[in-house]
């Protein structure tokens, strides 16, 4: 499904974002992956990549920062000539409660989670329109655009942020053949919250309320993503999808 295209995946050391890069590979794409700090498990997404037989580089930066967006575009197009989809994934959860929120894990979740994706998204599309020749953008938000979480109150409106940069991107996008879409992951066992699911009576709570029985699995999003990024879904742009096993329609 996207054999002889270039994707960018940034946060895809681990988690959604590492399968979400495999899952790319495995369909004919070369990868470049974008990580924060895990050199380690970045390197063996690259060696995973091209044990498929497709191209991949890791390239080490803070999404917070503008100046990365820059260069991990600049250092795709080295590699592999061009942009195709970006995939803008990276993100942080630290969990902690509304009163006594400091100030500058809010400024951090907001920084790394809404505006790096924003440069990331600019970046690619700066890098699209370019080229001429449409592409791909895909944001990874959260069931968590749509509800709350008592432990989320930073991080929420950040993903709410992600849903509605999507909307605005297909629509300023549009004209030069770039779609932007969502997907709406619900709960998936990653090292974003496997602190906070330690709490087996927590976990148990969250199994409950999934209408398919389990929690997600990183590989859950893998397909729904290759699926935005392909000509499969050449007429889909502005939507968002949910990932979640049913979870957010589960009232009672
Ligand atoms: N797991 C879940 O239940 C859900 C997750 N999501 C979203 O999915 C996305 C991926 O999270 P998930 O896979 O769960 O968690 P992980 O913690 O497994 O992955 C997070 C990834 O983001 C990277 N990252 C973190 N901060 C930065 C930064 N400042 N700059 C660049 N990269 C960074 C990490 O790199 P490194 O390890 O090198 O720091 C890592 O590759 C997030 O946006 C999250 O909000 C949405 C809904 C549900
Ligand atoms: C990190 C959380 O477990 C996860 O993040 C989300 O976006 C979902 O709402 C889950 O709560």
């Amino acid at each position: 499904m996207l054999e002889g295209k270039t994707v960018l995946i940034t946060g895809a050391s681990t988690g959604i974002g590492r399968a979400a890069a495999i899952g790319a590979a495995q369909h004919g794409a070369d990868v470049a992956i974008n990580y924060a700090n895990s050199d380690g498990p970045a390197a063996s997404c690259v060696a995973e990549i091209e044990a498929l037989g497709q191209r991949a580089i890791a390239v080490k930066g803070d999404v917070a920062d503008p100046q990365t967006a820059q260069d991990f575009v600049a250092r795709a197009v080295d590699a592999f000539g061009k942009v195709d989809v970006m995939v803008s994934n990276a993100g942080i959860c630290p969990f902690h409660a509304f009163l006594d929120m400091p100030v500058d894990v809010v400024e951090r979740t907001f920084k790394v989670n809404l505006h790096g994706a924003y440069f990331m998204v600019q970046a690619a599309a700066q890098q699209m329109v370019k080229q001429g020749h449409g592409g791909s953008i895909v944001a990874v938000s959260s069931i968590s655009a749509l509800v709350g979480g008592e432990f989320q109150t930073h991080y929420t409106p950040t993903k709410a942020g992600v849903h509605s940069l999507m909307q605005s991107t297909a629509i300023a996008l549009g004209r030069h053949g770039i779609r932007c879409n969502s997907v709406l992951p619900g709960t998936i066992l990653t090292e974003i919250n496997k602190d906070d699911l330690a709490d087996i009576e927590k976990r148990e709570y969250m199994e409950k309320r999934v209408p398919l029985g389990r929690l997600g699995a990183p590989d859950d999003l893998a397909g729904p993503i290759v699926f935005l990024a392909s000509d499969m879904a050449a007429y889909v742009t502005g939507a968002a999808l949910l990932v979640d096993g049913g979870m957010y329609v589960n009232l009672q």
